[in-house]
């Protein structure tokens, strides 16, 4: 047969694949009405299982491939089933009940000292809130929980240093929701109270701009030491004969230390993105980034079909991590940033279908990044 043949026979058992799906999902609408009048759940893993055996079965040497298939034609089937019956009550009316309007907090928590990082993001968000400054992440979400501030930043993840897992472990004990986010610019400079550059032998600053400048302590052979933020790191420097901070200009300024070399981070582009959490949902109109979190059961292409269910909604996944569960070996939640908007019908089904069917599903918030 010539390749133009071939290509006949294939256009026409696709249409013929094509028929079936359509009349598969219509049939599944069907018995999402059934199970409606009868009270029972949508998903029915015992069913699932059976299918999935069947034509892994049936398919000889395809049979991974078909249970692939298969996996994916009834995860699109309970997605029509609970648009269907507009499932997810509590997420649809969280989202319904969330504040519109941009907030305006009164007092704002983040790391370290006056001329951090994390203090640069916060006033660039909330520049009329009054900044309060705890030296750790774990106070920032305290202080939000128990009400000493409105709303917190942290910093989520750097350019070249990559995600700040202990925020991301905080994100995922708290739940609390994130109202907006901004990515900045991170240029580092070295100061100290010392005037020569040889003079210096030791490097204090947080370990995440210690990773960020790596390449180019390791050229000046200096020693380096963490401490708990930017600003405090140029804090100590100011106080101490040979040794500098990575810090940035302006905390440098902060503690009247002098510049002995500007932009030493080892990439140039080098970006850190920061989110605001507070306790209460807020969606700003324009907001068009959403987070969630969720866990799957150690199965065969458990995650992969959860995450085909957003490339079929056409929805761009901009960031996955994976943080073990506390208590629990080896298994894992999974935290999503994608492009969208809940005020999309389509997402907001998609969302409230996955908040049935997932454990330890959370919808963090929908929001937008400044830059
Ligand atoms: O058989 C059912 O109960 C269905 O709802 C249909 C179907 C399927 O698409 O095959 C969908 C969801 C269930 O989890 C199991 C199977």
């Amino acid at each position: 047969m010539t390749l133009e043949e071939l290509r006949k026979q294939i256009d026409e058992i696709d249409d013929g694949i094509l028929e079936l799906f359509l009349k598969r999902m219509a049939c599944a609408k069907q018995v999402a009405e059934v199970k409606r009048q009868k009270g029972l759940p949508i998903f029915n893993e015992t069913r699932e299982l059976k299918i999935l055996d069947d034509v892994c079965r049936k398919a000889g040497e395809y049979g991974g491939q078909a249970r692939i298939l298969y996996a994916n034609l009834m995860a699109m089937s309970r997605e029509a089933q609970h648009s269907a019956l507009g499932s997810g009550t509590e997420l649809r009316q969280a989202v319904l009940k969330a504040s519109r309007f941009p907030n305006k907090p009164r007092s704002v928590a983040c790391l370290g000292e006056k001329g951090s990082y994390s203090h640069e993001a916060l006033s660039r968000l909330y520049p009329e809130a009054e900044p309060v400054f705890f030296p750790d992440f774990p106070s920032i979400f305290a202080a939000v929980e128990n009400g000493r501030a409105d709303l917190g930043v942290l910093p989520v993840e750097n350019s070249s240093a990559g995600s700040v897992n202990e925020v991301y472990d905080l994100i995922l004990k708290y739940r609390f929701s994130i109202v907006s986010a901004i990515s900045l610019s991170v240029r580092h400079c070295l100061a100290s109270r010392e005037t020569e550059l040889h003079e210096i032998q030791t490097v204090y600053s947080h370990p995440q701009a210690l990773r960020q400048c790596a390449g180019y302590l390791k050229k000046r052979g200096v020693s380096s030491a963490e401490c708990s933020s930017t600003a405090g790191a140029a804090k100590l420097a100011a106080g101490k004969r040979k040794t500098a901070a990575l810090c940035s200009e302006h905390a440098a300024a902060q503690y009247g230390l002098n510049i002995l070399d500007r932009n030493v981070q080892d990439s140039d582009g080098n970006r850190t993105r920061f989110i605001a959490i507070g306790q209460n949902l807020l969606i700003p109109p324009q907001a068009n980034k959403i987070s969630l979190c969720f866990a799957v059961p150690h199965r065969t292409g458990t995650l992969y079909t959860v995450l085909a269910r957003f490339a079929a909604s056409g929805l761009n996944l901009t960031k996955i991590e994976s943080r073990p569960i506390p208590g629990r070996n080896f298994e894992y939640d999974f935290y999503l940033d994608f492009s969208g908007s809940v005020a999309d019908p389509k997402t907001l089904d998609l969302l409230c279908a996955l908040s049935e069917e997932l454990t330890r599903f959370s919808f963090l918030g929908n929001y937008s990044e400044l830059e």
